[in-house]
């Protein structure tokens, strides 16, 4: 069983055009465990993103090291630091798939192809990448989508795809750049609920990023709070929930307990307090 280990990280964007260097995250430790799903809450510009691209590969750290199981994280110091930015840059491992808020789905290839695109690139056999794909599509709902093209879609449909082809891989972590933010909100929930399903029926680990506050307390198992820049993580909550949701399917009913009301007015008292004390 392998865990997420970020050490003592730190990350500092070189400075652009004259201004000065930016320390988006300073001294960041965190683990995370097979079926933890942990979702990162902050004000705008707090490194939120900056950490996912870290567990991700897509950057370096400037300080610290990233681990998973016994691999490290490379990353890729070159983009970090500004420099060779002609190479190729190698992006997350098989062990880890993202999903953005622009799905970033290809529009000329349909439902199952751009599922399977991964494994294609990968060299997986047509067979095997079909019924893996078909496999993903059914847990997300589109198993009679198949061959329908992405501009057919609707925007949650769309995201379902986003999913199933960050699953293909059988990933040991999901990492969530703000899925859901440019749904609207019946959709959105829907896909919450999606999402919970998948992380109950995979007990993957999940690396989730939202504004929302509702939205973090609903999915998470360990919601963190960062603090403005220099990104930290200051408040650390264990939290149930989801498991709450998915034993009664009800979101407003978990909402509108006591506990969840609580637990949202502490959590937006301290990014107010963070974003007051920013300003
Ligand atoms: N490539 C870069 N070069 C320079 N500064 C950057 C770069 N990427 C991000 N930053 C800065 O680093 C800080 C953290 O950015 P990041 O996108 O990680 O924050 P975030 O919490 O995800 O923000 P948001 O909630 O608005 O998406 C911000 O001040 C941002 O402007």
């Amino acid at each position: 069983m392998n865990t997420l280990e970020i050490h003592d990280v730190s990350v500092v964007y070189p400075a652009a055009q004259g201004g000065d260097p930016v320390t988006a995250l300073s001294e960041v430790n965190l683990n995370i465990e097979q079926g933890d799903f942990v979702v990162a809450l902050g004000a705008s510009g707090c490194g939120k993103t900056t950490l996912l691209n870290l567990i991700a590969g897509f950057i370096a750290p400037t300080k610290g090291y990233l681990t998973l199981g016994s691999s490290p994280i490379e990353g890729y110091p070159r983009v970090a630091c500004g420099l060779d930015i002609g190479d190729e840059i190698v992006g997350p491992g098989a062990d880890r798939g993202v999903v953005f808020q622009k799905h970033a789905l290809l529009p000329w290839l349909n439902v199952i192809e751009n599922t399977e695109f991964g494994l294609k690139l990968q060299g997986v056999d047509k067979q095997e990448r079909r019924e893996r794909a078909a496999s993903y599509l059914k847990l997300v709902g589109l198993e009679d989508f198949h061959q329908h093209k992405v501009y057919q879609l609707s925007g949650g449909m769309q995201q379902r795809v986003g999913i199933a082809r960050a699953l293909t891989n059988n990933p040991e972590m999901l990492l969530l750049d703000e899925p859901l933010g440019a749904l609207d909100a019946l959709t959105r929930e829907s896909l919450q609920e999606l999402l919970l399903d998948v992380w109950r029926e995979t007990n993957k680990m999940m690396f989730f990023i939202t504004h929302s506050v509702d939205e973090a307390l609903l999915l998470a198992t360990r919601l963190i709070v960062m603090s403005p820049r220099p990104g930290r993580i200051t408040h650390e909550f264990k939290i149930d929930f989801n498991q709450q949701f998915l034993d009664c399917r009800d979101a407003r009913k978990v909402k509108s307990s006591e506990a969840f009301i609580a637990m949202r007015e502490q959590v937006l008292a301290i990014i107010h307090g963070d974003e007051a004390a920013a300003a």
